[in-house]
């Protein structure tokens, strides 16, 4: 199906300016939107509970903090950038008793609308927004001019004008440099959940610690693995991101990519695309959502424990010591945002 691509020249950023936005949370996404949406003439004020340590680094930044249902009750529009699994109790308790007609409740990923999680009132524009990047990378690019892609989705047009408006957020936070695509709260959230868990970050971390363990216990330096199945891959993945698979082909030299021809699809085999099949049907029938929330409900016992593991894997300790010697790689987010 064809899809209908935004750019700044189809957003009136005066929509947005005249709003007053509430960001609530101010963790990966949240300190991108607000920051991003104050430097677009946006009035923009942040949510967080008293005691969040997110409270500082908001008020650091020249941001007005107040609690979520204060915020909620100032705004006329409200973002929520709270964990996923903490969304429904922020709205029960902060936004929904703070909703009045005519305001608008815009989300940076679907899983809470998706899965009922969240029942928004027919009086209020139920729309979103999610960036397709990690949020500290959608403030860098916004900062050196660039701009992360978007999509945007409208759950409930209560105003007849909750496209434009989605529209015009997705544009203050950059993402119409880039493009902005129309998308549904089903389909952003299926394809994301997709995309993280099998390629982007579970099938890619999955594939370079096997590789690394692959290499290391056949006796190879950790050193030489790291350097050849970590840090090579942001320079081949640079290539793809420039040109796609083919400008990568063209980059690398014809034994690597006989090699890339041949073998990628014995690694990434026939049964990999059943077990991407089979996490595409977990999402779509609800049983991944149903199995996160649970953990999160347990207090994330499963969570932490792989968490852990992977923390401890071999490739970290080296990667460390590499990364410590080349002044050029940019220090660790957590320690800079
Ligand atoms: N991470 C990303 O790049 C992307 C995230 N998204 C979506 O954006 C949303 C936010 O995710 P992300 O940015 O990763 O979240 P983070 O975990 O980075 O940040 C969460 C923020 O919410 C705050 N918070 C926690 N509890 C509450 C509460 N009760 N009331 C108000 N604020 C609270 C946290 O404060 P404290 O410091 O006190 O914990 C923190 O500031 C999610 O829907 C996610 O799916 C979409 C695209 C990409
Ligand atoms: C890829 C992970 C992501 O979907 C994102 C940064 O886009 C997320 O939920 O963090
Ligand atoms: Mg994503
Ligand atoms: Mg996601």
């Amino acid at each position: 199906m064809a899809v209908e691509i935004f750019y700044d020249d189809d957003a009136d950023l005066s929509i947005i300016q005249g709003r007053k936005v509430a960001v609530i949370g101010y963790g990966s996404q949240g300190h991108a939107h607000s920051l991003s949406l104050r430097d677009s003439g946006v009035d923009v004020r942040i949510g967080l509970p008293e005691g969040s340590k997110s409270r500082a680094k908001a008020e650091e930044q020249g941001l007005r903090v107040l609690t979520p249902a204060e915020a909620s009750a100032e705004a006329d529009l409200i973002m929520i950038l709270a964990p996923d699994t903490k969304q429904r109790f922020i709205y029960e308790q902060d936004i929904a008793p703070n909703l009045k007609d005519g305001d608008a409740l815009f989300f940076g990923h679907g899983f809470n609308i998706r899965y009922d999680l969240i029942k928004p009132p027919a009086n209020v524009d139920v729309a979103m927004v999610a960036p397709k990047g990690p949020g500290h990378l959608v403030r860098r690019q916004f900062v050196d001019g660039k701009g992360v892609p978007a999509l945007i989705a409208v759950e409930q047009d209560a105003s007849g004008n909750a496209q434009a408006l989605a529209l015009s957020y997705a544009a203050a936070i950059g993402g119409a440099r880039a493009g902005v695509i129309k998308t549904t709260f089903t389909e952003e959230t299926e394809t994301d959940l997709f995309g993280e868990q099998a390629v982007l970050c579970g099938g890619a971390s999955a594939l370079v610690q096997t590789g690394f363990e692959v290499l290391t216990e056949a006796g190879y330096a950790p050193e030489i693995a790291y350097f050849e199945v970590l840090h090579e891959l942001k320079l081949i993945v640079d290539l793809m991101y420039e040109g796609g698979i083919a400008r990568q082909r063209y980059s690398i030299s014809d034994t690597a990519e006989y090699g890339d021809l041949t073998r990628g699809p014995r690694v990434i085999s026939p049964a990999v695309k059943e077990e991407m099949k089979k996490i595409l049907g977990e999402i779509q029938d609800g049983t991944f959502a149903r199995e996160w929330v649970a953990e999160d409900e347990a207090g994330r016992p499963n969570f932490t424990k792989l968490e852990e593991q992977g923390n401890q894997h071999p490739i970290e300790a080296t990667g460390k010591k590499l990364r410590d010697l080349m002044s050029w790689v940019d220090r660790p987010i957590t320690e800079t945002a």
